[in-house]
């Protein structure tokens, strides 16, 4: 049984929630708007955040930053329309746990809060754990993809830091995961933080711990990640938000080997191989960065590159989601028709692997039969995919690098060519705009 705060505004809807999450055994707090989500927080702990994106008074997210202000580490699923994909995507960015798109379907509700009220913040797998991520891990056929492998075999038994490098769902975590099993310190922890969810009062204590007494709250001793991660790697993901005092820390023990947990006098010695992830270049998109920092973490750097450029996987990754959502659901699909899959190349995957899944599982839950068709796709996505302009081709790569190449020379035009701002409302880094528009030979 867990507490859960529904926060959705159609009050319809939200009835039928709650009756359903509560035959499921959980209790429930409706409420209809940001202020009283952020109003419950504050009058009861909550196990689970179940959020409706847009809200009469402002979003769903707006709620969850109220969680991470007061240091609350409370799971969150965000419900969006499938048009709000995009912005789904910049939730799991501020720390969301995962987003599920509307028409909720109930068992793919049932599935993603089982999975969320299992998962904390930040996870120390067990050397079995590991084993298990790795075995579920695709290397890919695109050229990209192997690459990728390669890098990930190359710097692997070293103890460089390697920045990764890529848009959200593209797999970073998975790249630094395989990372850390395939080097020696496999046997030791792999701690996943993400930056994105822990508050700024809290991050510096979170890493390097604290002792009793340090700050209002600091009730006992606390042992930070930095010392749970000793011998292993710390992966830090969406590093970007880190404040700047605690990049100051950060820097410090990465340089001397040494931590200081806030309040203490004493150092402590640690052995650490951090990996970071970013889904923008450093320092150059965020201002805030030390430079200093950035060349200690950027020892080995590897782009993950998003599922629009890796067609080639889109097969291999499609089946083995298939695979997974079949064990997950108990069901048999086979495969996905061809028209199906024609949506899915033509598609753009703004939520890249994470949503591609997503996806998936939400067909094989509605199909029956051994394929699954256009029928169980949302709908929003076969029209966002009938939306693209009609040419007389019939070749569909050349339809949508036409495409692609229009809307490239469209934003370029609309921000007078300054390039991060491009990538940016593209939603690709600015060494992706420079190869595309390289390729496609935009002057710019
Ligand atoms: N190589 C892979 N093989 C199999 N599954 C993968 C692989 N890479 C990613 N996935 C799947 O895609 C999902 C997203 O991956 P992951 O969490 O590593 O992305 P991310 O880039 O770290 O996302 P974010 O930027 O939001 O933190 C995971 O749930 C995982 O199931």
């Amino acid at each position: 049984m867990a507490n859960i705060l529904l926060v959705e505004d159609d009050t319809t809807f939200s009835q039928i929630l709650e009756g359903f999450l509560k035959k499921h055994g959980h209790e429930v707090d409706a409420v209809y708007n940001v202020k009283n989500g952020i109003r419950s927080l504050e009058k009861k702990e909550y196990d689970l955040l179940l959020l409706d994106y847009r809200l009469t008074d402002g979003n769903g997210l707006e709620v969850l930053n109220a969680t991470k202000e007061r240091g609350m580490h409370i799971p969150a699923i965000i419900m969006t329309s499938f048009n709000d994909v995009r912005t789904a995507v910049q939730a799991m960015r501020s720390g969301a746990f995962d987003y599920i798109t509307k028409p909720v379907n109930a068992d793919e509700l049932l599935l993603v809060l089982n999975e969320a009220l299992n998962r904390k913040t930040t996870t120390t797998a067990p050397a079995s754990q590991q084993q298990n991520a790795l075995s579920g891990f695709i290397e890919g056929n695109s050229e990209v993809s192997k690459k990728l492998y390669e890098y990930i075999k190359l710097v692997a038994p070293t103890d460089m830091s390697v920045i990764i490098l890529g848009e959200s769902g593209t797999g970073k975590e998975y790249v630094a995961r395989s990372i850390h099993s395939l080097s020696k310190r496999a046997d030791k922890p792999f701690i996943a933080v993400d930056c994105g969810a822990l508050s700024k009062e809290l991050a510096a204590s979170e890493l390097f711990g604290h002792v009793k007494g340090a700050f209002t709250g600091a009730l006992q001793n606390k042992k930070g990640l930095f010392e749970a991660a000793n011998g292993g790697t710390l992966f830090l993901d969406e590093v970007g938000n880190l404040s700047y005092e605690v990049q100051v820390k950060l820097l410090r023990a990465l340089q001397e080997r040494v931590i200081q947990p806030i309040g203490s006098t004493q150092q402590i010695r640690v052995d650490v191989r951090i990996i970071t992830a970013t889904n923008e270049d450093l320092p150059s998109a965020n201002g805030n960065f030390r430079e200093d920092l950035y060349h200690r973490l950027n020892e080995f750097k590897m782009d993950v590159p998003p599922l629009r450029e890796r067609e080639e996987d889109l097969e291999i990754f499609t089946q083995h989601f298939i695979k997974l959502a079949n064990q997950e659901l108990g069901r048999q699909i086979k495969r996905l028709s061809s028209g199906a899959m024609t949506v899915f190349r033509q598609y753009d995957w703004p939520g890249n692997l994470r949503e591609l899944k997503n996806v998936i599982r939400r067909m094989v839950l509605l199909t029956e039969s051994e394929t699954a068709g256009m029928e169980s796709l949302p709908d929003e996505m076969t029209f966002s995919v009938n939306q693209m302009p009609k040419t007389q081709s019939t070749d569909l790569k050349a339809l949508n690098e036409g495409n692609e190449k229009e809307l490239i020379k469209e934003i370029l035009r609309q921000v007078k060519n300054n390039k991060s701002k491009a990538a940016r409302l593209l939603n690709i880094d600015r060494k992706t705009l420079y190869k595309k528009m390289e390729k496609y030979q935009i002057e710019g």
